[in-house]
């Protein structure tokens, strides 16, 4: 029988009494490892070698394990400091144990929070009693870790372990180790006899120039055999989710809108008519820009109008705010801290041109806040945003929007909540459930845009419009429950390479 000369080297290197790790193997045979599992693996579909599949778990000590096997844990610092005071007889000032035990800093939470785990006393309003019968001399944890360093992770409490590695003390990586075993019918094909086929299995520059390629055999591929991983480059989840939105929208008769993302306060806010003076301004706690201090270009009759909203209000009734309002500070540059910035552009006719309704538009772009990072905040997110301009729209229209977009992604719960936005009104906040927590998220914000939006715009029609994150879309689509797992510096490789894309 003739086989390719991997497959050839792997049967003769291979064993039918025991299992070999394909890593030996492959260096008996003189092959790489991935060559040798590709080996592997064809023999196996063809039922000449069997593949065993084993995972390993290696331990090491993080730099903070490591300095505790050295000395001791902060707890058992705590607790011998404790006795020391007298704690076993009755409650002692915590303060004054605190600083007998030596702990610095981080470490004293350390202590407290695992002296009171594992029940080596009580603490409780600023006083800390020793339980006599604790015995931090033979700490499972301390033993676990003892035996990591020393190598005889077998000899460790598997709780334990657990343990050290919830507390960052241990790091635990695993390795699949693949080992390849001769079937009968692998004995019997050796006994028989295989040679090397002449085929190539790597088209080379070298074959193409001398035309060499015309007379090879090559090998054939099974596609059909099992192989090993290999992670390659894909686009990442978030930025496939935005494709599908697009197309989505574009699905639905909309328009994209493009635009900067450091813009004149004006777009941001002005002609939203958010007052100059007031928190609302300050309320996604924009980032401001040193460079270039002002836009250049604004349109002046449109800065008049604004500037007339603000001031006097629109229409016979318009009250307007009162309050000062200056062109400069309208010039000022910020990041945006939404994409209704380009609404505005779009909406002014100073982008596209007048329009006529109806119309749509859209745009999936970043917006930038100064939050706090939390598990559902980032300093920067994707913003859906998007508005239709048309005689006579509703409430119902929105809803109807958002329940037909939401639907594609199989979002079929949402709850909407009467909202505030200074140029919005009515005003609706969205809400959708999480797959996995149950809880109610919030996903978006939107409204039917006020007159004296509109008004100074040249608008005379309805607008109804909104601003949607697509990292929560993300999070209610695939169950994610902390956004910094997707996206920024502490983002999981791993579940972004094993995440199915959904079509
Ligand atoms: N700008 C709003 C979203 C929105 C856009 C348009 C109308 C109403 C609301 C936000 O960022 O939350």
């Amino acid at each position: 029988m003739k086989r390719p000369q991997a497959q050839v080297a792997v049967l003769q290197a291979a064993d039918a009494q025991d299992d070999r790790r394909i890593d030996d193997v492959a260096a008996e045979a003189d092959l790489k490892p991935e060559a040798a599992t590709r080996a592997a693996f064809e023999l196996e579909a063809d039922g000449l070698v069997s593949v065993a599949e084993e995972t390993l778990e290696h331990y090491e000590l993080t730099e903070e394990g490591e300095t505790y096997v050295r000395e001791s844990l902060p707890e058992q610092d705590l607790y011998e400091a404790a006795i020391d005071a007298g704690a076993a007889d009755g409650p002692v000032q915590m303060g004054q144990v605190i600083g007998a035990s030596g702990l610095e800093g981080g470490a004293v939470d350390i202590a407290l929070s695992n002296y009171a785990r594992k029940a080596y006393g009580e603490i409780d309003s600023g006083e800390i009693t020793a339980n006599p019968d604790a015995a931090p001399g033979s700490d499972p944890e301390m033993l676990a870790l003892e035996a990591v360093a020393d190598g005889h992770v077998e000899d460790a409490d598997a709780d334990a372990l657990d343990q050290l590695e919830r507390r960052g003390l241990i790091d635990v990586r695993e390795e699949t180790v693949r080992s390849v075993q001769l079937t009968d019918d692998g004995v019997t094909a050796l006994m028989e006899g295989v040679d090397a086929a002449e085929t190539v299995d790597q088209l080379t520059p070298e074959l193409l120039t001398s035309g060499e390629w015309e007379d090879v055999a090559f090998t054939e591929y099974n596609v059909a055999a099992d192989a090993e991983d290999v992670s390659h480059g894909k686009e990442h989840i978030l930025r496939q989710t935005a494709n599908r939105v697009k197309d989505t929208l574009v699905g639905m008769g909309f328009s994209e809108m493009e635009g900067p993302h450091a813009d004149a306060q004006f777009w941001i806010n002005d002609c939203l008519f958010m007052p100059q003076d007031h928190p609302a301004r300050t309320h996604w706690d924009q980032f401001a820009l040193e460079q270039p201090e002002e836009i250049g270009e604004l349109p002046a009759d449109l800065v008049e109008r604004v500037r007339s909203a603000h001031k006097e209000g629109v229409g016979p009734d318009g009250e307007g705010y009162h309050s000062p309002w200056t062109e400069d500070i309208a010039r000022g540059m910020d990041l945006r801290g939404h994409t209704t910035s380009l609404s505005m552009r779009y909406l002014s006719g100073h982008q596209v041109g007048e329009l006529d309704p109806p119309e749509r538009y859209f745009s999936v772009e970043k917006v930038y806040r100064n939050d706090t990072l939390d598990p559902t905040h980032l300093l920067e997110f994707f913003q859906i945003e998007g508005w239709v301009m048309a005689e006579d729209l509703s409430v119902r229209d929105l809803m109807g929007t958002f329940t037909e977009f939401y639907e594609q992604f199989g979002i079929t719960d949402l709850e909407f909540k009467p909202h505030y936005n200074p140029y919005t009104e009515p005003s609706f906040e969205l809400f959708g459930t999480h797959p996995e927590t149950g809880e109610v998220v919030e996903v978006g914000n939107s409204g039917i845009f006020r007159d004296e939006v509109l008004t100074p715009l040249g608008v005379d029609c309805d607008v109804m419009a909104w601003g949607l994150s697509l990292e929560r879309l993300l999070m209610l689509m695939y169950g994610f429950e902390d956004i910094r797992d997707v996206h920024g510096t502490l983002c999981d490789l791993e579940l972004l390479r094993e995440t199915e894309v959904m079509r």
